[in-house]
């Protein structure tokens, strides 16, 4: 296989072209965050989680985010009308219950792109994991190996995020080096992970590529805004605001050609 070309600058373009209907089941605690990262990527928001209406929604969709405990209707009709689907096990690894689902969304819908921090994903792969509520704690210093394993039994694409986020396939797993640590002070910036990759994935024909290209830029939004290029901040608080500010500020100039910061990690067999 190949190194994907991926040009994030053409890639936000398109996304900004585009205008993907992305259609996110998420949890309330990010669920403002998530809607306001999808409408400054240049996607169109919507959380639609009515039974009665939701098939339909997503139906009319170029993305949806399913996240933990929504109501899989939505991820089948994503799946029914090759709608990207993007899933996010937030705290698999953290009881017993969210394993339970978590086991049953990747089985029961085919997703796409399953976006885990680095616990979530390896409690997905049934391995040593430590999940305290949301938080990925520990070490992983096979998470690379881990994505892929996931990717192989689900043959979706698998976001592992963490200090350095992995994006992997079945054969492969690419290192996305960007990011900055005050991400991780904040809550809802995996959540926003997750969006930005269905976004990306809802103007883009090739889901790895859009999950490297948006990954890619979400971690410079991050430097961007940790850098000041989008506002002074104090604390995890007002840097949040300066990461969106920044996320709609991107523009092509600011985003390095994917060879820069995605390398490859793993070859698997
Ligand atoms: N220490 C860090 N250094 C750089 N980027 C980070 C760091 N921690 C988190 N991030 C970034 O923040 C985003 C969310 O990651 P993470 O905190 O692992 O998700 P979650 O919020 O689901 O636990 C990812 O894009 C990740 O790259
Ligand atoms: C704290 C919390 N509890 C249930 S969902 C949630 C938000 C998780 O957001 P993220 O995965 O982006 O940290
Ligand atoms: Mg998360």
């Amino acid at each position: 296989m190949s190194d994907p070309t991926v040009d994030p600058a053409a890639a936000l373009s398109a996304v900004r072209r585009e205008q993907p209907l992305v259609n996110s089941l998420t949890n309330a605690v990010t669920v403002n965050d998530v809607a306001n990262a999808t409408l400054y990527w240049g996607g169109l928001p919507v959380m639609s989680d009515d039974e009665r209406e939701v098939a339909d929604m997503v139906a009319g969709a170029q993305a949806c985010l399913l996240n933990m405990g929504t109501v899989s209707e939505s991820g089948e009709a994503a799946n029914g009308n090759g709608v990207p689907l993007v899933v996010d096990p937030v705290g698999v690894g953290a009881t017993p219950t969210r394993d339970r689902v978590a086991e049953r969304l990747v089985s029961e819908v085919r997703p796409d792109v399953i976006n885990g921090n680095y616990g979530e994903i390896s409690a997905i792969a049934g391995e040593e994991s430590e999940v305290r509520g949301v938080e990925s704690v520990g070490e992983y210093a096979d998470i690379a190996e881990t994505a892929v394993a996931v990717a192989r039994r689900t043959d979706a694409v698998v976001v592992a995020s963490g200090e350095t986020d992995v994006v992997a396939t079945e054969d492969a797993a690419f290192e996305v080096r960007a990011g900055h640590p005050m991400m991780g002070e904040v809550v809802g910036t995996g959540c926003m992970q997750g969006v930005t990759v269905a976004t990306f994935a809802g103007a883009m024909e090739d889901t790895l590529t859009a999950a490297l290209a948006g990954t890619l830029a979400f971690g410079v939004a991050g430097e961007a805004a940790a850098d000041g290029q989008f506002g002074e901040y104090a604390g995890p608080a007002s840097y949040k605001i300066a990461f969106l500010d920044a996320v709609a500020g991107l523009g092509g100039v600011d985003l390095p050609d994917g060879d820069e910061r995605i390398e490859r990690v793993v070859e698997a067999a």
